[in-house]
């Protein structure tokens, strides 16, 4: 047989029907819902009397409307009736829920592989679009909507039509306090917002072979943000080791045999891709999104642009449009611009090794006294695993608020909530007009970056604030 991407093997893995020239009907391993997507999605199954084909393939959390402070208390009616109604429909039709009292709730991208339910070779659906996330772990995972939803749920099979495959390979070093959310947003700036439409994009090179599967995350999460269907990253030895010990994962001998299966999912030397692009990761700087989409960020040492930087006259106006919104001058070198707030949090960035990075350049620092700092990691064992390192104690020493698990400031779906006309460092994925609260201004960075901008009030390299703390 040719050699194979993985995606070509992930995709030959799990066809039920195909016909040429026409979507395929593809087998779902595993099905993640949360309380958004998903009512209208049992109520379906209810009207047409049909039952959840494979409760044991679907496992549900709550986490974009949770409240992250008293966290029982739901003053928001939509919300409480979300929750609710996701309580009902668990029990109801016999799925696992991790609900509100679960220590093991937090944000449906960070449990799944927490968990160990995400293993290589799955297929992986949630009604949400950051499932990209999954990808890290050689799975095909992609968001769905609320109508596929149901089909999921009472099928556990999925249409699809097959995507042209994209390899990002990223080579050479990054600086230290370079984090794989630089990659990301550098990959989206330099590529734009549509650079993967109609691709799976699968992330290859020896920069990502060296990242943790935390950090490969944070890459495959953002796939969605340059348009692509899916990120993916062949599984090696650091996702087999990740994977190890977890709660769903296979256990002894059967763990072996899993490996074993999971090596043969990785692409093959020779297979060829639809498209290539080069990345050179010792170049990259930290990032700072000045805009309203991903895509528009610059360098911790660049300026805001002017809208005459850029060539098209949509790319003009969208700048303008853009300054305005986020209230920068161009030509003001982004460190000089103030911050109101610091969320550290969201399905890209709240994972363990994401705090410490943050707690690492917070310790023995105090928050900046004009800004309002808040910590919210993402899942209740993301938390405890925190607390028992004490970096919850680093983080309330230096002035942050310390939060229960959940969405939060990353989409303004629950109570924590950037007031309007002020402007938040945030470690989340989208920075689009009112994401986190009308005319809230969101920039994206790096937990480090977050951290570095929380204790100056300003965007600060987070590289010169370490060498001011050694010397
Ligand atoms: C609410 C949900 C449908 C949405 C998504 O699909 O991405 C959310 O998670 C987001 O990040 O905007
Ligand atoms: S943390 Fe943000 S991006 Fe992730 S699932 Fe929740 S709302 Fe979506």
């Amino acid at each position: 047989m040719a050699p194979r991407t993985i995606y070509e093997k992930l995709w030959d893995n799990h066809v039920v029907i195909e016909e040429k020239g026409k979507p395929a009907l593809l087998y779902i391993d595993l099905h993640l819902v949360h309380e958004v997507t998903s009512p209208q999605a049992f109520e379906g199954l209810r009207i047409n009397n049909r039952k959840v084909r494979r409760p044991d393939l679907t496992f549900a959390t709550m986490d974009h409307n949770v409240p992250t402070v008293d966290r029982f208390n739901l003053q928001d009616l939509i919300a409480k009736k979300q929750i609710e109604t996701l309580e009902k429909n668990c029990k109801e039709f016999n799925i696992p829920l991790f609900d509100l009292e679960s220590p093991e709730q937090g944000i449906v991208h960070v449990i799944g592989p927490e968990l160990g339910l995400t293993q290589p070779g799955k297929t992986i659906v949630c009604g949400d679009s950051h499932t990209s996330t999954h990808g890290a772990f050689g799975t095909l995972a992609f968001g769905i909507g609320t109508s596929e939803v149901e089909h999921v749920l009472a099928t556990q099979t999925l249409w699809q039509a097959k995507a042209k495959t994209l390899n990002v390979e990223i080579n050479g070093k990054l600086d230290p306090y370079v984090t794989a959310k630089d990659v990301i947003l550098h990959i989206i700036k330099e590529n734009g917002i549509g650079f993967g439409t109609g691709y799976v994009i699968e992330y290859t090179g020896d920069t990502i072979r060296n990242m943790s599967m935390e950090e490969r995350m944070t890459i495959c999460n953002m796939s969605i943000e340059g348009g692509a269907k899916a990120g993916l990253i062949s599984p090696d030895e650091v996702t087999f080791e990740y994977i190890k010990g977890r709660k769903y994962a296979p256990k002894g001998e059967d763990f072996d045999k899993a490996v074993e299966e999971w090596k043969k999912i990785a692409t093959d030397e020779g297979a060829v891709y639809d498209k290539t692009i080069k990345i050179d990761a010792s170049q990259i700087k930290p990032q700072v999104t000045w805009g309203t989409n991903p895509s528009m960020g610059i360098s911790i040492d660049e300026k805001i642009p002017f809208p005459s930087d850029f060539t098209s006259e949509t790319d003009q106006r969208a700048t303008e449009s853009a300054l305005e919104y986020m209230g920068l001058e161009p030509g003001t070198p982004i460190s000089e611009i103030e911050i109101q707030h610091v969320f550290i949090g969201s399905c890209t960035n709240s994972r363990i090794s994401d705090l410490r990075s943050a707690a690492e350049v917070v310790k023995g620092r105090k928050v900046a006294n004009t800004v309002t700092a808040v910590v919210v990691p993402g899942s209740q064992r993301v938390k405890e695993k925190a607390e028992e390192e004490g970096l919850d104690k680093i983080f309330i020493d230096a002035g942050f608020e310390w939060r229960d698990s959940g969405c939060s400031a990353c989409l303004g779906m629950n109570p924590d909530i950037i007031p309007e006309g002020e402007r938040c460092a945030s470690t989340s994925n989208r920075n689009f007009e009112g994401r986190q609260g009308k005319g809230a201004r969101t920039h994206l960075v790096s937990p480090a970056m977050a951290a570095a901008a929380a204790v100056t009030g300003k965007f600060t390299d987070v590289r010169s604030l370490e060498k001011e703390a050694v010397s």
